[in-house]
């Protein structure tokens, strides 16, 4: 059991364990984490404060810099050992850049690729933002409307669904961690292309979110009043996921072309994905054999849990965790089933990932300080 954990992020670089653990010293990081004063950022920071190898050295902020982290995260001013007064940083990589042992990126799309290039080659890096999460840059400039700006360093990025790319993870430098629908979807989704058991025509993915899924920043169509009592698609037939969700499935299913329908939805909650998912089963396969199929793969999986029985997954049951709820049913349809999976968008597509892939990365035990159960209601 951990007797000690210092929370205070200007502390030193080894934290001490107990005893019981043979009384040996683990040696921390040293975090910055560019874009802290967003969602994922906060998200973060509330997972990394009870990391026990999380030094946390610099966080910046664009239009928050130079504000009081106290100011920017009151629920935070009280966490022993935060220094209440320390402040969001701007964005100057020669200011701490050799002073880190990792960064997580926190900021829009677009505006990461220079960032992460200017960094000493020793910083690992993982990156929140779509930035290197296609392979292939023609398809990153179709999507995301420009140029992309660090080439060599996307041959260089594992895309990383942590279940999916631990050994790849434990050896690379840049973790381009994946977005908050794609690891709802692929998480059913790529176990079962693996062995053969769906199509990988006809997959439909009817996709629900909650509006921290579109960040901080004042938007209009993320208004209280323009969301509560209501539900509305966007990104039809247009949304980036799409491709990001096609490499996966793609790679999965062993290079077939794999085409999907996407439809995102915006919900009135704060939280949340759920995902329900049409799929054609193989000859001869039934929903029964998929979620045979998937309670094999997750079955020692720490944070990816088949339901039993006909329990239904819903985004309340994994709030503020990083879990993923999935269960298969059958449709009344023949030779289709269909998949429901739930995850926080902020945690397992999003933070709790990032950390998830950080203790990879630094051989820590992979649960580290992500083992909260989830808030209920
Ligand atoms: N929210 C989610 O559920 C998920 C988000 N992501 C991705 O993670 C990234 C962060 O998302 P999220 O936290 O929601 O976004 P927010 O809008 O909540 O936060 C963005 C952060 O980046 C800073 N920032 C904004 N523009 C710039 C800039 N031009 N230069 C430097 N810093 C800037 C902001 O600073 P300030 O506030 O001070 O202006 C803020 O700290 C995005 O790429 C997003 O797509 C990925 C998965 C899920
Ligand atoms: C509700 C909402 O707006 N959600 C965001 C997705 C958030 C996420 O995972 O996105 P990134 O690919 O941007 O990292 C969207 O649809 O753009």
């Amino acid at each position: 059991m951990q007797t000690t954990c210092d929370l205070n992020p200007r502390r030193g670089r080894t934290t001490t364990l107990s005893a019981a653990r043979g009384g040996s010293s683990v040696p921390s990081a040293r975090i910055g984490i560019l874009g802290a004063s967003g969602y994922t950022g906060a998200e973060l920071m509330r997972i990394l404060l009870q990391h026990p190898h999380a030094n946390i050295k610099y966080l910046t902020a664009d239009r928050s810099a130079g504000l009081a982290f106290s100011e920017v995260f009151p629920q935070f001013s009280y966490v022993k050992g935060l220094p209440r007064l320390s402040k969001f940083e701007d964005m100057s990589p020669e200011k701490w850049g050799q002073e880190v042992d990792i960064i997580f990126c926190c900021l829009p799309h677009a505006t990461t690729q220079l960032v992460i290039a200017s960094l000493p080659p020793s910083v690992k890096v993982v990156d929140l933002s779509a930035d290197f999460r296609l392979a292939d840059i023609e398809v990153y400039k179709q999507w995301y409307g420009g140029e992309h700006k660090a080439p060599e360093l996307q041959k260089e990025a594992v895309y990383a669904i942590t279940e999916f790319s631990r050994d790849q993870v434990k050896a690379c430098r840049l973790v381009a961690n994946p977005g908050c629908y794609p690891t709802a979807a692929q998480l059913p989704l790529v176990p079962l292309l693996r062995s053969g058991l769906i199509s990988q025509e006809d997959i439909i993915i009817d996709a629900k979110s909650g509006t921290t899924g579109a960040g901080r920043s004042l938007k209009q169509n993320i208004l209280y009043c323009e969301v509560t009592d209501g539900i509305s698609a966007y990104g039809i037939a247009s949304h980036r996921h799409a491709p990001e969700i096609e490499q996966g499935l793609r790679e999965a299913a062993g290079g077939k072309e794999v085409v999907i329908n996407f439809t995102p939805h915006l919900m009135p909650m704060s939280r949340g994905i759920l995902e329900s998912i049409y799929v054609k089963t193989a000859p001869g396969k039934t929903a029964a054999d998929l979620k045979a199929h998937l309670q094999g793969v997750y079955a020692q999986e720490p944070f990816v849990h088949v339901l039993e029985g006909s329990k239904v997954p819903e985004t309340r049951l994994v709030r503020g965790s990083n879990h993923c709820f999935i269960n298969v049913f059958a449709d009344r349809v023949p030779g289709r089933a269909i998949i429901v999976s739930a995850i926080d968008n902020l945690v397992k597509g999003a933070s709790g990932q990032a950390v998830q892939n950080f203790n990879v990365m630094f051989g820590y035990p992979e649960t580290t300080g992500l083992l909260s159960p989830p808030m209920f209601p």
